[in-house]
């Protein structure tokens, strides 16, 4: 039974949102369910904090707890809470009136956009409003938890007007009851519904039921106390938000208050499929306020590169209704993707000083991603670059070593950082490039991907120290006694000569000839100008589908080589075989270093090479 009724206008402004929210076509209109359900989880954690606080509760023994009840063939939705409950007053002010500033946004964004999309309401909070973009009438009854105050009921049909009365046999709490459009007859249907809470609302912390059973809600872990989580809990936890099997290898719960409030919870896995080729990861960590879902595997939360973490952020300084079109908004996700990078990026750093072992186990199924950030993401290289691991020529079988390590063993004359490439380490350490490095005893990094090459020479320099890839040409090698060991070599005429004939014969590939101090064994290496390395022009080579595609060459040769010497006298007999065997030796030192020659050519010569050491 209503007494008192009376009619009354909205104010202009809620006027002109219903006429939009009534008029339009959404995408995504489920989120009226997550409105309103936030809507009641906050009326009972309010009533929570009046328990605590006030003496007199009206009907002090309801459960706190959210009720569905879904009338499929009346097509009716209604929502009831046994929370703080409203005054006829406040029903007038709450649902009457806009005040907030996510809704004075959502009207700049529609008096100054050309189109309006309106499926962008629900990012920008209009809350209870919502409701009207499924139902045709909404009716709220409502009985506040101070026993004075009488029950009420509020309804509209969101045309302009609302009335207003007082209902009697109200408990406290509020009941909505949508009647639902003709087109919006599948939200009173259970399992959709269930479906819908399940993907919003798992963690609100109430019951809530459906036609009277139970929706299994999980505990919001990432707000409770480090110290009362077992880690059979975390793992459950992370088996339910990375829908997963496994166990998750690292595992980050922190909060922080300032520059924000934030609760974070946040799990590597074990292993991903990117690493296989089966396609790109999304990003795996969903965005909460106060438990309730903002932005489900959000994109703006952690750079694209940390897209492997699991996990759930929250911060109650988010507004429901977040929008990466709001300036504002935009600001304060940026603050909160440096914070939770930063964390999660000590955190790594923490575990390989911590668990040098587990942190190999990271290192071999996620140095893709932090590779990819240290190749792109200009504002974290410093910080990736130190979470980087490497083979190295003094590091055993399996270990691996940091930057940092290197620095702190490097000779005491040694100037420069060295790194090599080459696909695996058996390859790298037959390579005529190391040589002189085992023999002057300096420590080489072993780089297995371009872009481990193209990091560390975008890097230029780590602690004040060079980087420098020993295929360059200058190395700036500390002087030792071994450079200049007592062997027979070309005269200086000789040597002039040579190279002069070399650099006629193999024409615009080489730049120079140079004679080598560093080669004893090989006969000759081509080295780069620059610091562009030859994995990285082979990987030009490839993807230019164009195996010319790569710079002319410094040729080093070394002239105490027999094949070397031998090479120059058959030219000083002008025999025919030197110009093939020097094309041959060039070809050679392009392979040695990683590039990819024309097989063609390659082999043809090879078998006249064959046939003339067969006769
Ligand atoms: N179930 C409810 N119980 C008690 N009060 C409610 C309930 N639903 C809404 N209200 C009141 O109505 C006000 C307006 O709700 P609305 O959802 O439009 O905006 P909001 O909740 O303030 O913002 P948002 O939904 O963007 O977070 C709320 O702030 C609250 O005071």
């Amino acid at each position: 039974m209503t007494t008192g009724t009376e009619t009354r206008e909205f104010q202009a402004e809620v006027k002109q949102l219903l006429n939009i929210v009534i008029h339009s076509l959404y995408t995504d209109r489920e989120i009226f369910l997550r409105e309103l359900i936030s809507n009641a989880a906050d009326a009972l954690e309010k009533l929570r904090y009046q328990k605590i606080t006030t003496k007199e509760i009206a009907d002090g023994d309801l459960p706190l707890e959210i009720t569905l009840e879904l009338d499929e063939d009346g097509h009716t939705l209604a929502i009831t809470d046994t929370g703080i409950g409203m005054t006829r007053d406040e029903l007038a002010e709450n649902l009457g009136t806009i005040a907030h500033s996510g809704s004075k946004a959502f009207f700049q964004y529609l008096a100054e956009g050309d189109k309006k999309d309106v499926s962008l309401i629900g990012q920008f909070g209009v809350g209870f409003y919502a409701a009207f973009m499924v139902a045709d009438e909404v009716t709220v009854f409502s009985r506040s938890y101070n026993p004075e105050a009488a029950g009420c009921i509020w309804t509209s049909d969101g045309t302009g007007s609302y009335t207003l009365g007082e209902a009697e046999g109200l408990k406290r709490g509020t009941k909505i009851v949508l009647r639902l459009k003709e087109d919006a007859h599948e939200f009173a249907k259970a399992d959709v519904i269930k479906r819908i809470i399940k993907q919003y609302s798992s963690f609100v912390p109430f019951a809530i039921l459906v036609n009277g059973e139970k929706v299994d809600t999980v505990q919001a872990l990432w707000t409770k106390n480090k110290k009362e989580v077992t880690p059979e809990e975390y793992t459950e936890f992370y088996k339910y938000i990375a829908n997963a099997y496994d166990e998750p290898l690292f595992k980050l719960h922190f909060s922080v208050d300032a520059p924000l409030a934030i609760n974070a919870l946040l799990f590597v896995p074990k292993d991903h499929f990117e690493r296989l080729g089966f396609g790109r990861l999304e990003p795996g960590v969903n965005l909460y306020c106060r438990k309730v879902l903002i932005q489900q595997q959000s994109k703006e939360i952690l750079p694209e590169w940390l897209r492997f973490i699991k996990g759930v952020v929250d911060s109650e300084e988010l507004p429901l209704n977040i929008s990466r079109e709001t300036m504002q908004d935009s600001a304060l996700l940026a603050k909160l993707r440096k914070v939770i990078t930063g964390r999660f990026l000590k955190f790594l750093s923490e575990q390989a000083s911590k668990d040098p072992e587990k942190y190999k186990e990271f290192w071999r199924n996620f140095s893709m991603f932090i590779k990819e950030g240290a190749a792109t993401d200009f504002a974290y290289r410093n910080d990736l670059v130190k979470l980087m691991r490497f083979e190295s020529s003094k590091a055993g079988e399996g270990e691996l070593v940091a930057l940092q390590n290197y620095v702190e063993r490097m000779k005491e004359d040694q100037k420069h950082i060295y790194y090599i490439n080459g696909p695996t380490r058996e390859v790298i350490e037959a390579s005529p490039y190391l040589e002189i490095f085992w023999k002057k005893e300096i420590e080489v990094l072993y780089t297995n991907e371009a872009v481990d090459d193209y990091i560390l020479s975008q890097l230029g320099e780590f602690e004040g120290k060079k980087l420098v890839s020993v295929d360059q040409a200058e190395l700036d090698l500390p002087e030792g006694e071994t450079d200049t060991p007592d062997r027979e070599t070309l005269s200086q005429e000789q040597f002039e000569k040579l190279a002069g004939w070399l650099k006629e014969v193999l024409g615009k590939k080489i730049v120079e000839v140079r004679e080598s101090k560093r080669l004893e064994d090989n006969p000759a290496i081509v080295l780069n100008q620059d610091s562009f390395t030859s994995s990285m022009q082979r990987m030009m080579q490839m993807a230019n589908k164009d195996l010319n595609s790569i710079g002319p060459k410094v040729l080093e040769i070394n002239s105490s080589h027999p094949i070397v010497r031998n090479l120059n006298h058959l030219r000083e007999e002008n025999d025919p075989f030197a110009r093939l065997a020097a094309e041959q030796i060039f070809d050679n030192a392009l392979i040695s270093s990683g590039l990819i020659v024309d097989p063609r050519a390659f082999v043809d010569r090879m078998y006249k090479i064959i046939e003339r050491a067969l006769k």
